[in-house]
């Protein structure tokens, strides 16, 4: 987190991004596994972002931020994804806990921007 950003939902997910020539999901950053996925809100300007890190090397995987109108897709229980201009991101939860956490947090930033 930088100065300024609190983190309001966390949990543990395989990040992944659609390739959209390949018609195929693949996982983001240079190793598989999971990371650890945080919505940051900053508590100046009430803005909200994704941040995820591989569990294993802190890698950054994901770091987007939340833009009003965004629509979070809960496409299972524990595949949820969206999109932006330039990518679509698919979040495979390790399990339904951290999913519906997430949408929470999720839902409440969509809510405030
Ligand atoms: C209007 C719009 O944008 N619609 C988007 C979805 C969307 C709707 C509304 C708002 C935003 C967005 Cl983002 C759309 O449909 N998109 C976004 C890109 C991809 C996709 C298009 C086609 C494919 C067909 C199959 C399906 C898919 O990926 N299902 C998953 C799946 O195949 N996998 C993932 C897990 C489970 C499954 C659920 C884990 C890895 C892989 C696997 O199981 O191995 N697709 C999509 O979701």
């Amino acid at each position: 987190a930088q100065t300024g950003e609190v983190p309001i939902a966390s949990g543990r997910a395989n990040v992944m991004l659609y390739d959209d020539a390949a018609k195929k999901w693949v996982a983001s950053g240079t190793t598989q596994g999971l990371s650890k996925v945080q919505i940051y809100r900053h508590t100046t300007n009430n803005t909200f972002r994704v941040v995820g890190r591989k569990l294993q090397d802190h890698e950054v995987v994901i770091n987007c931020a939340i833009i009003r109108g965004l629509k979070y897709n809960q496409a299972t229980p524990t595949f949820h994804q969206w999109r932006d201009q330039r990518q679509v991101y698919g979040l495979n939860f390790a399990n339904k806990e951290d999913a519906e956490c997430f949408a929470q947090a999720m839902a409440t930033a969509l809510d405030t921007i």
